[in-house]
């Protein structure tokens, strides 16, 4: 089949401006005699709009240049067509692309997209948001918020905050129910995770898989703030066995578990994050996997 690739490209992701990509795209779409289309994201995109547009133009193929933000954007408001979606990573943390093994040089990740290996991927819905990547509340939706509200997008910027969230985080009181099980936990940060990271390589759920209809759930419960460095470090190490629920929650620092879906009560209204960007919280978060739910290009 002759492919009609739409490129997507978001022009504030990331730090680098998009001129060059562009540049790279017609070029190699040119060499290789790719029917291609490229069009800017905007920040409150019409998605049924572009649905339409997507179906009279023909396209078989949505090219994602952008981060874990655009790629959730866009895979949400397209995936009911059923369009493969590629991905040129260039966003701050490429969380999604990273954990699909992606490569970040867009060269690469379009010799990816050629080759045209369709993974169904799972989703998962939080209350009504749709989150494809990892999602949380607590310590990491704090960063989020910052992040978010600066000027500034990037590694750089995106570490800063953490560091400086770090030193203001407390913990917050959560109720959370699975499978028939219900617990408290006072904890700094819950993730809940389809990919296994947070972006730019920082592993927080080392057996995540974006297909085995199962998300990956890292609690940071309270504990002396000098240790969680070193106890986040063995979870991204994979030292952290997964999680039986019959063990006692008070005896671990974190809790790793696999789940299809949970609820968590959020008592203290800890702000929330879905794929990197802040969201109004809520006060109950009731959380689903949606298996296969895209096609994704992946090496
Ligand atoms: N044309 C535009 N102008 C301004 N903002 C935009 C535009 N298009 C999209 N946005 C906003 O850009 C934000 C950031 O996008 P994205 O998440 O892709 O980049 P990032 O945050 O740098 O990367 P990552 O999510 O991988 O860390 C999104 O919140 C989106 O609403």
């Amino acid at each position: 089949m002759n492919r009609n690739f739409l490129f997507i490209v978001n022009p504030i992701s990331g730090t680098r401006t998009k001129g060059g990509l562009e540049s790279f795209i017609k070029t190699v779409c040119e060499e290789k005699k790719y029917v291609h289309t490229i069009i800017h994201t905007e920040p409150q995109m019409d998605m049924d709009s572009l649905s339409d547009y997507i179906l009279k133009s023909k396209f078989t193929d949505v090219i994602i240049c952008g981060g874990d933000g655009t790629v959730n954007m866009v895979i949400n408001g397209l995936r009911h067509l059923g369009i493969n979606f590629g991905i040129i990573p260039v966003g701050s943390g490429n969380g999604l692309s990273r954990g699909a093994g992606i490569p970040m040089k867009p060269r690469e990740a379009f010799q990816i997209i050629e080759k045209g290996n369709v993974q169904l991927t799972d989703a998962f819905f939080v209350n009504n948001h749709f989150s494809c990547m990892l999602s949380g509340i607590g310590l990491d939706a704090a960063v989020a918020q910052r992040f978010a509200n600066g000027t500034k997008r990037g590694l750089y910027n995106y570490t800063k905050q953490t560091l400086i969230q770090f030193f203001k985080a407390h913990p917050y009181q959560f109720e959370i129910e699975l499978e028939g099980f219900r617990f408290f936990s006072d904890a700094f940060f819950i993730s809940v995770a389809n990919s296994n990271q947070f972006g730019n390589n920082m592993t927080i759920a080392p057996l995540a898989s974006l297909t085995d209809g199962l998300l990956d759930i890292v609690i940071v419960q309270k504990m002396p703030k000098a240790g969680m460095p070193l106890a986040i470090l063995k979870q991204v190490r994979g030292n952290n066995k997964l999680f039986n629920l019959a063990e006692d929650v008070g005896k671990k620092n974190i809790i790793y578990l696999q789940t299809a879906s949970l609820k968590i009560i959020n008592h203290q209204l800890a702000p929330f994050h879905i794929d990197g960007d802040p969201v109004e919280t809520e006060s109950e978060l009731n959380i689903k996997i949606l298996p296969k739910a895209f096609k994704m290009l992946v090496p």
